[in-house]
């Protein structure tokens, strides 16, 4: 069978909102004093995009088939990873066909070992990786989620994060995460703010929705291991990247010291299979996030999913968009999917890489059927009033 050759590979730039969802207008619940590694300093605590957290703009990864077909992805990353995409990427993707997924990734993985492994060079190879994926499906006129092995359920069912599980109760979806606002340099008063946010969460939504609380890699152990005792009498479902993504023996203790029932998450800026091993083996926490757009893209995540199965772990991806539900739906460890609401104050479902993306399905009460995902590759397209920037050439 004749396969189409990958002709062009090319690498854009763009601003506000899309695959960098923290790069927002002002007053954006997601930009509101929330916690973070950097809150210890009194400067760069109100807002996240103080310390930079929006500095790196979406990455746009687009290829041109020998037969005309295109494909694309989006991810963070922008102008250096459009850089490195360019520069280094793009010489293991041309000429290759376009099914050669597992050799590029790997050509892609060892080629940048030496100054990559994990952040910025894998969220670029990430890209590449979606993108090609996307071609595969659009070459073979198929969604992206039947060459993962078809769908094991007819839809898939959301939890929600932002600022008003209130509301994201209201709109349908199963619980509500929520960013936490005082780290550790805030002391007990911000503890007791912490708490206090929960309480009254939990006071507005009842006792059967889920509560979790994103922390956002902003706390030292036993602040974590507090907050989680303090946080039990009401009812949180889950301590999300309470630690430094580095800090696997951090992780290890808070599952062993974290009360009976509640759950430890972490792994959204964790990458690759190793990375994940190491997560899995060390026994660090109950369900791990992979972002396929940073964990390594679609075929990383494929193994980082199996690793889990093995081990009896969920796999609930953080964020993403269709490059996740394209992959939850078509695995029983990961029985539900992440809605990062977009809204500025959280009260309505919009896509969550608006405006960049045309026909990105959104959950609908809560639930998105299987048939909104049965278009060619990841099934959305680029809008064209965004304006790309293409800063590099190769
Ligand atoms: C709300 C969190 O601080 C962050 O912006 C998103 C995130 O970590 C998540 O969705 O998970
Ligand atoms: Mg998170």
């Amino acid at each position: 069978m004749s396969v189409p050759t990958i002709k062009h590979l090319r690498a854009f730039v763009v601003r506000g909102g899309g695959a960098d969802y923290h790069d927002q207008g002002g007053g954006h619940w997601i930009d509101d004093h929330i916690a973070t590694p950097m809150a210890r300093y009194p400067e760069y605590r109100q807002s996240r995009q103080s310390f930079g957290i929006n500095v790196l703009g979406t990455l746009v990864v687009e290829l041109e088939a020998s037969d005309g077909t295109t494909g694309f992805a989006v991810t963070t990353g922008g102008e250096p990873a459009a850089y490195i995409v360019e520069k280094h990427l793009a010489r293991f993707v041309e000429g290759a066909k376009l099914t050669d997924i597992e050799k590029i990734w790997d050509q892609m993985y060892f080629a940048t070992q030496y100054y990559g492994r994990k952040g910025l060079v894998v969220n670029a190879l990430s890209g590449v990786d979606l993108a090609l994926w996307d071609l595969l499906g659009k070459w073979r006129r198929e969604p992206v989620h039947h060459l993962l092995g078809g769908a094991v359920r007819p839809e898939l069912q959301f939890y929600a994060t932002s600022s008003r599980p209130d509301l994201s109760k209201k709109l349908g979806f199963i619980g509500g995460k929520m960013p936490l606002h005082h780290g550790p340099a805030e002391g007990e008063e911000g503890l007791q703010k912490n708490i206090a946010e929960l309480a009254e969460m939990r006071a507005r939504v009842g006792s059967d929705f889920w509560l979790m609380f994103d922390c956002w890699m902003s706390l030292e152990l036993n602040y974590a291991i507090k907050l989680a005792q303090r946080a039990h009498e009401h009812g949180l479902k889950w301590i999300e990247e309470a630690l430094s993504p580095d800090d696997y023996w951090g992780y290890a203790e808070l599952k062993k010291q974290a009360p009976r029932g509640m759950l430890v998450t972490t792994g959204e800026h964790e990458a690759t299979r190793w990375g994940f091993r190491m997560l899995l083996e060390m026994d660090c926490c109950d369900i791990i996030q992979p972002d396929v757009g940073w964990c390594g893209g679609m075929t990383e995540l494929i193994k980082i999913s199996a690793l889990a199965d093995a081990r009896g772990a969920l796999v609930i991806p953080h964020g993403s968009s269709v490059y996740s539900y394209h992959f939850v739906i078509t695995r029983h460890n990961s029985p539900f999917a992440e809605f990062l609401m977009m809204a500025p104050k959280a009260d309505e479902v919009v896509p969550m890489f608006n405006p960049l993306l045309l026909d990105e399905p959104v959950p609908v009460q809560g639930r998105l059927g299987v048939g909104a995902l049965d278009k060619p590759g990841f099934g959305v397209r680029l809008n064209p009033a965004c304006t790309l920037h293409r800063p590099y050439t190769h």
